[in-house]
């Protein structure tokens, strides 16, 4: 007899909320996808979509701009009522949460009581664009679930245990014991491309690896033998890469000018930072990198310009800490699509021993490093849903 228990992760973001609904199997690791879906613009032009694994479309649905679910929680309901309405009831024995931030305790995914979301309450000064959302995407499933088991899983768990000079930035002690450390993201995202490289080329795991996870919010890992020694993105989601809105690594300096001499106060600078940088403010036009390659105007050829620059620039930083590099990793909306930014990231660097294969990249192969390339070069579709339902599912045994 099959188990008719289900899981239900929830991805949380400031203006989406993406789900997928997984059926337990008999043995702990069998997880079957029952469907993905998201609701992007919600509280704005929602748009709702939700698939079969195979692509096949389950439901669509659009609002003009005013109408349609406003908030988490009423774009949860919405896809509950399209699951009461066309699959009938399903028990849902648990929801995975991805929680972008977990402090600097929190290694694990960890279920979750109101002791430990108070705690994620005090982390939304630290991922402003995130955690806010995950915490409401939680509130909203407790409220329509409150017998399920709910569990959170981190975006920072994965890199709880870098090498402290990897996690400290070089400020006074009392700063780092309170907590301003360099946490690093994406954690869901890192594990499950690793996991997935484990399965393709066990050996260059357990060498010097750096995985690209570019999408919107984009960052780099180094890891060695599995582990993550280092990210790009540090106390909060700002920093290294420039990403679709985010404006990564900046001169602290010019936070102070944007006080001192703008009379910015906290909460402009922090929509210029989060919202209106990146590849939205340099192109002046939009975060959207397909849009950017479209119109190809200067400004959009010069935001991706930036963007590939940095790219390269932190690869080189990780290839030194790692003493050489093994293998790179493309993951994220534009490392998994993106053919020309993967050839422009990887320009040039035979001297490193990393040579692109044009026609496998093209090709969308998934190693796409020519035979003679030293370095192992791989695009791997990331899938943060998977690790949610996973890690949820080893915690209700
Ligand atoms: N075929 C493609 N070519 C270039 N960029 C793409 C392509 N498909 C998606 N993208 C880009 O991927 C980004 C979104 O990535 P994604 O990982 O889905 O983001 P997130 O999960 O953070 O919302 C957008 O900038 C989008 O333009
Ligand atoms: C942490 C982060 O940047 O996440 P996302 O890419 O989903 O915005
Ligand atoms: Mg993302």
């Amino acid at each position: 007899m099959t188990d008719p228990r289900h899981i239900l992760t929830l991805n949380a973001g400031s203006s989406s909320l993406k789900v997928s609904l997984w059926h337990l199997g008999e043995t702990p690791d069998a997880l079957e996808e029952l469907a993905r879906g998201q609701i992007e613009g919600v509280g704005d032009a929602p748009h709702f979509v939700l698939k079969k694994p195979d692509g096949t479309l389950l439901a669509e649905n659009s609002w003009p701009a005013g109408q349609g679910p406003g908030t988490h929680k009423q774009a949860l309901d919405l896809i509950l009522d399209w699951k009461r309405d066309h699959v009938g009831a399903l028990e849902i024995a648990a929801i995975g949460h991805r929680v972008v931030h977990g402090g600097p305790y929190i290694t694990e995914p960890t279920v979750l009581d109101d002791e430990i979301l108070t705690r994620l309450e005090t982390y939304v000064p630290l991922a402003p664009l995130h955690q806010p959302h995950n915490i409401r995407g939680i509130q909203a499933a407790q409220h329509a679930f409150p017998d399920a088991l709910q569990v959170a899983c981190f975006d920072t768990a994965f890199h709880r245990r870098h090498p402290w000079v990897n996690d400290t930035y070089a400020l006074p002690r009392e700063l780092y014991r309170e907590g301003v450390r360099r946490y690093g993201f994406h954690g869901l995202s890192y594990e499950y491309v690793a996991g997935e490289l484990r399965h393709l080329a066990p050996e260059t795991l357990k060498g010097r690896v750096v995985i690209a996870h570019l999408g919107n919010g984009a960052s780099l890992c180094a890891m060695e033998n599995g582990r993550s020694i280092d990210c790009t993105l540090g106390f909060t989601a700002l920093d290294g890469l420039a990403m679709g809105t985010r404006c990564g690594q900046l001169d602290p300096g010019v936070v102070l000018y944007l006080i001192e001499e703008k009379g910015m106060n906290a909460k402009g600078i922090s929509d210029l930072l989060y919202k209106q940088s990146g590849l939205k403010g340099l192109s002046g036009l939009s975060h959207d990198m397909r849009t950017l390659e479209e119109v190809g105007t200067p400004e959009a050829q010069g935001a991706i310009a930036y963007f590939v620059n940095r790219i390269r620039r932190e690869i080189g930083a990780m290839a030194a800490l790692l003493g050489g590099l093994d293998a790179l990793v493309f993951a994220g909306g534009i490392g998994e699509n993106d053919v020309t930014l993967r050839a422009r990231v990887c320009e040039n660097f035979e001297w490193m021993g990393l040579i692109l294969d044009p026609l496998r990249n093209g090709a969308r192969e998934t190693c796409v490093s020519a035979e003679t390339s030293k370095v192992g070069v791989y695009v791997i579709p990331t899938n943060e849903e998977a690790m949610i339902a996973a890690h949820t599912r080893a915690l209700m045994t």
